[in-house]
């Protein structure tokens, strides 16, 4: 009778012999070169999906869009950067076109300047947009602004701030570049929502009803383009290491002017639009950008909801006794 170590080591070499002796190696090894081949031709089809193609970036002065800007001009996109500020556009420019970090062919970016939360604004814009290159092909709604504070103590007025910069801009930007889109039957609509498009966590009332509204509107937008062939992406990222917590607004429309720590220990935005970059390349619809604990709670909030809550009632007790909200 053979011991149980000995047993094992019997096992391990029947186990061995098995994969040796039969096709079980060839297939393995058949089945890593079909994926990785699989994962070079993908590879391959984004970069020449994206190379000359016109992308309009909204928020394209700061933090992810800055950083989206780079990535895209480096694959040969033909770039309209848009933003409210218009030194900080020239600046990018600038930088861009000075860089010659990449072999393919680059374009020189336009730029166009206009607040999200100004109708009329939105529609003069989409106009000077569609007479940069002739065409849009990509459109990334990235621009963004976040909130902190107590929705007893918040004002409708700051609700509305947040939904029209988040929510009702970039739908309107989106509206306005379609027809166009609609009559070539060819484009791309990029909404870069949040983990809090999926879930809602205390204190972020305002963000995280205009990141569900986002998700929402561009998942009906996605069915309805179907037909058109126009592809639409929804990018929930976890936090990122940029200006948006210290831009945030607080109760009172006030500027929170603090970096978080959660913000400070996120992804880096280069790492983001790496991400990006890949998500848009694939036409992928809908992509998590987030660590593990965020991701399950995302399936928390659906498989679990009543322990959901109680985590974020949790959450809730805790913030509010440790900065006393
Ligand atoms: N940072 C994070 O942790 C996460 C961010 N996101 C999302 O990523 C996106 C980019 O944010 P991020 O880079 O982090 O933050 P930043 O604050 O660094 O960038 C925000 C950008 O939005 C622009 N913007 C804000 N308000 C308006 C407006 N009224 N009209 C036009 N443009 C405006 C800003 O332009 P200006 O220079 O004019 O202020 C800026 O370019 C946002 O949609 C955000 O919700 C999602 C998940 C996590
Ligand atoms: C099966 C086990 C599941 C365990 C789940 C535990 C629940 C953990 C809760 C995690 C909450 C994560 C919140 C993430 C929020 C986030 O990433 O937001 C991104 C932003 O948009 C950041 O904006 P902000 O202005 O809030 O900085």
């Amino acid at each position: 009778m053979a011991s149980p170590a000995n047993r094992k080591s019997l096992l391990k070499v029947k186990a061995m012999d098995f994969i040796t002796s039969t096709a079980i190696l060839p297939l393995l090894f058949g089945c890593l070169g079909i994926f990785g081949l699989f994962r070079l031709l993908q590879w391959v089809r984004g970069k020449a999906y994206l190379r000359n193609a016109v992308v309009v970036i909204t928020g394209a002065t700061s933090g992810l869009g800055r950083e989206c800007a780079k990535v895209f001009y480096a694959v040969g996109a033909k770039l309209v950067l848009c933003g409210r500020n218009g030194e900080a556009l020239e600046e990018l420019i600038r930088e861009l076109t000075a860089s010659h970090a990449t072999k393919v062919q680059t374009h020189k970016p336009y730029m166009v300047t206009f607040d999200l939360t100004d109708p009329g604004a939105i529609v003069a814009a989409a106009a000077e947009i569609l007479q940069c290159f002739g065409c849009v092909d990509i459109l990334v709604n990235n621009a963004g602004i976040s909130y902190r504070g107590a929705i007893v103590d918040t004002t409708v007025d700051v609700d509305k701030r947040v939904m029209e910069t988040n929510y009702f801009g970039p739908i309107a930007l989106t509206k306005a570049l379609l027809p166009s889109m609609i009559k070539r039957r060819q484009g791309h609509i990029v909404a870069i929502s949040s983990i809090q498009g999926k879930i809602s966590i205390p204190f972020r009332s305002a963000y995280a009803a205009s990141k569900h509204a986002t998700q929402a509107f561009f998942d009906c937008l996605r069915a309805e383009m179907e037909q058109y062939e126009i592809e639409v992406t929804v990018i929930s990222p976890g936090y990122i290491h940029t200006n948006l917590s210290v831009n945030a607004i607080t109760a009172d429309g006030s500027r929170y002017g603090v970096t978080d720590k959660t913000t400070v220990q996120g992804r880096s935005p280069v790492e983001v639009a790496q991400d990006v970059l890949a998500a848009v390349g694939k036409k992928k619809k809908d992509v998590i950008l987030a660590d593990v604990l965020p991701s399950l709670a995302v399936y928390l909030r659906t498989l679990a909801p009543g322990l959901f809550f109680s985590l974020m009632a949790s959450r809730a007790r805790k913030e509010r006794k440790s900065k006393n909200v």
